[in-house]
């Protein structure tokens, strides 16, 4: 299969984020841009980083009421991302209406826990029970509301495949051995996040942090 690591280019710097992405770009299969990037410059600069012909991966992580969620996508619409992201907690009104609005080539994704959440976290916005039966549960809402896969991190994503195996399952919170978390609590290796049923890794600071991002990108790839 071909290259699965999506770099997440966070900066609300239009020059590095193109910079970055040229620099990985035979090392990666596409690139992530979230808020970040998206709060700085848009669709424009959403259609600025397509022209260098790397699959696009919008991470808006849409959560709101069904028709807001629906409008807001087919705002989206001329930029027809590969990837998109709603929160499955949004509920499967919302989810469905997400998936009906998105352009025919686009997934449509859904967030169930984040990956910088653990089971304290969990406990914190009054949800009883483990993290993994949580993402479990909202990866069925997912499944049953028709979109096309969630994002959830490498702990559960093995469990979620054996559920749902045509589902298309991204994971981020990604480490190489003995590399630095960060924010990330429920974090994996790239070669453990492909073992488990990953089927595209999201990785963002071991790489664009790198002294060298292409070596970078290109050593976990190698991993892989
Ligand atoms: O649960 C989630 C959902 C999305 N993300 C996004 O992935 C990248 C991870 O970046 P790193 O630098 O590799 O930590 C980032 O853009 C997040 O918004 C996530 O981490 N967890």
């Amino acid at each position: 299969m071909s290259n699965r690591i999506y770099v997440a280019i966070d900066t609300p710097d239009l020059s590095r984020a193109l910079a970055l992405a040229k620099r990985v770009r035979h090392h990666v299969g596409g690139i992530k841009l979230g808020l970040e990037f998206f709060c700085a410059h848009g669709a424009a600069g959403v259609r600025e980083m397509a022209h260098l012909d790397l699959s696009v991966f919008l991470d808006l992580k849409l959560h709101d009421i069904p028709n807001t969620v629906a409008k807001a996508i087919q705002a989206l619409g001329p930029i027809a991302p590969a990837i998109l992201t709603v929160h499955a907690s949004g509920g499967r009104a919302m989810l469905e209406d997400a998936k009906a609005a998105a352009p025919t080539g686009t997934k449509v994704v859904a967030v169930t826990m984040l990956t910088s959440l653990d089971a304290t976290d969990l406990s914190d916005t009054g949800v009883t029970g483990a993290p993994h039966d949580h993402v479990l549960r909202l990866a069925e809402l997912a499944h049953d509301a028709g979109v096309d896969g969630i994002v959830c991190s490498g702990a559960e994503v093995a469990a979620a495949k054996a559920a749902w195996p045509k589902g298309f399952f991204v994971v981020p919170g990604v480490r190489p051995a003995d590399g630095p978390v960060g924010d990330q609590k429920r974090v994996v290796t790239p070669r453990q996040a492909i073992d488990a049923g990953a089927s595209i890794l999201v990785i963002g600071r071991p790489i664009t942090q790198a002294d060298d991002p292409d070596a970078a990108a290109r050593a976990i790839a190698a991993t892989l």
